[in-house]
């Protein structure tokens, strides 16, 4: 380098050393992005799509002699930055660090090494990563590039079925990342489709016509059972903090700090494709997080809060009539996309994960444990619903995350399926006395009762304002 250059940098605050000095090989990202995809299912659902771990082994392509009828889907977006309340909290982590004015020692040294904080831009809070706003070239995990491949997979699995399928609306609920990745994998999708994108609000004012009833429920109370939650040992998080800090003398991370470690690891991941802070956690401690996350999910949005069941309702009732009516609507597809949340007060009611034995806050379980929230609805999660004929009958079965779940109590028909009337039976026991409108108090926000998009968006057109959100 010319002197006069260094000199001018210098001058400036700058670093003459960055731009010289290669990254040492074990500290590529070039090496490092791909070895850390076994820790995805422990990141509470923040971190990059992985397929559903407890694969049975049933084939996702219904059995040979049986013909597919309709398909819906309920998909949660793709990898995103964190929103604006958990970015604001990861920041104040990040100056703690940032404050720090001696060099890190122990598994915070690479912090030392040029580490450049992976939210840049505070725009980005809220969206979906993707190639142009990812900070590194490589960044396999992004968003947009997983609902790019979910098209693809969704063409190739339903190759046959999507022949004379090619003309059909998609519904996405108003948020900009919800859109923005209803979107890419419609554009994946490609020219040889006619395909109509219907944004459907989330305003708590949309009422029962949503795709993302949480926002439209003002009875909800995320502390109705934080007792509960509450009485799980969070130790972990202290034994993080003191192994952090004893490291490093005077620097006084908490607890808090602790638990904001575990999700920068999982949306650096989605932004970068690879986390050093993901390195700092012990496998047990990864454990018990992803536990804390499982009970506060199941405690605030899933079986253990009754009224779930009334939420998820608005979505299984539209889902069973387009089941029933099948036969006579013109369209076959019908993909949605939404909210965690949404999809997990959806699988609530369906009770596809519902052991009816409640989880225990004063242990890890491990036998008694089918309820992983981040199993059921991680970035990219998506949920299929597949009605076959097969001979004169039809079926209905679950995929979920490239996965057939079985109904545990319905599942004697093919492909371990449920035969048509008796998924409708069940169907209508999961909803019976479930009113969301109700339970939610809905009628305080809003005075629309009843899901329509899916039956009136060809003369309503949905086309929400989106919101970053
Ligand atoms: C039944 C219910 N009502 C209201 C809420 C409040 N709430 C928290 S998050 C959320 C939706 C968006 O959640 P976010 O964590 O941003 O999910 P993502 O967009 O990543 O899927 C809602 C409606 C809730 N969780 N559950």
């Amino acid at each position: 380098m010319l002197l006069e250059t260094a000199v001018l940098l210098a001058a400036a605050g700058l670093s003459t050393t960055r731009a010289f000095v290669l990254p040492k090989r074990d500290r590529s990202d070039f090496y490092q992005i791909g070895t850390q995809e076994h820790i995805f299912p422990y990141l509470a659902g923040a971190g990059p799509y992985f397929s559903y771990p407890e694969n049975y082994g049933i084939p996702v392509d219904p059995p040979k002699e049986c013909k597919i009828t309709q398909v819906q889907l309920l998909a949660r977006h793709g990898e995103r930055y964190p929103t604006k309340s958990r970015g604001k909290k990861l920041l104040n982590t990040w100056n703690t660090l940032q404050k720090y004015p001696h060099e890190f020692n122990g598994s915070l040294a690479f912090i030392n090494d040029d580490y450049e904080f992976f939210i840049q831009n505070m725009d980005d809070l809220e969206m979906e990563t993707t190639t142009q706003n990812s900070i590194n070239a490589i960044n396999p995990y992004t968003g947009e590039m997983d609902a790019k491949k979910h098209a693809q997979q969704f063409l190739a699995q339903y190759e046959e079925f999507l022949e004379d399928n090619r003309e059909f609306a998609v519904f996405a609920a108003s948020s900009q990342r919800v859109h923005d990745t209803a979107q890419y994998f419609i554009d994946s999708l490609g020219d040889k489709f006619n395909i109509s994108l219907q944004v459907v609000s989330e305003e708590p004012s949309a009422g029962a016509n949503t795709l993302s009833p949480g926002y439209s429920c003002p009875a909800w109370n995320p502390d109705e059972y934080a007792d509960i939650i509450d009485a799980f040992s969070t130790d972990f998080l202290k034994d993080i903090a003191t192994r952090m800090n004893k490291e490093n003398h005077g620097l006084n991370l908490t607890k808090s700090d602790a638990e904001n470690l575990f999700s920068w690891c999982a949306y650096e991941l989605n932004a970068r494709g690879f986390s050093e802070i993901c390195n700092l956690f012990t496998p047990e401690e990864l454990i018990r997080y992803s536990y804390y996350d499982d009970l506060s999910s199941y405690y605030e949005d899933g079986p253990g809060y009754p009224m779930i069941q009334a939420v998820g309702a608005n979505y299984l009732n539209a889902s069973v009539k387009l089941l029933k009516e099948s036969d006579d609507l013109d369209q076959k597809v019908w993909l949605s996309f939404t909210h965690d949340t949404d999809i997990l007060n959806y699988l609530t009611t369906l009770g596809l994960f519902d052991d009816d034995k409640d989880l225990d806050p004063s242990t890890v379980p491990f036998r008694n444990h089918v309820f992983h929230k981040s199993w059921m609805i991680p970035q990219g999660a998506r949920v299929y619903t597949q009605k076959y004929q097969c001979k004169n009958d039809s079926y209905i079965r679950y995929v979920v995350n490239d996965a057939v779940i079985p109904l545990e109590n319905c599942s004697d028909g093919p492909g371990f399926s449920c035969e048509a009337e008796e998924f409708y039976d069940y169907a209508n026991q999961r909803m019976e006395g479930q009113n969301f409108f109700e339970a939610c108090n809905t009628s305080s926000v809003s005075n629309t009762t009843e899901l329509t998009f899916f039956w009136d968006w060809n003369t309503t057109q949905y086309n929400a304002t989106l919101l970053q959100e």
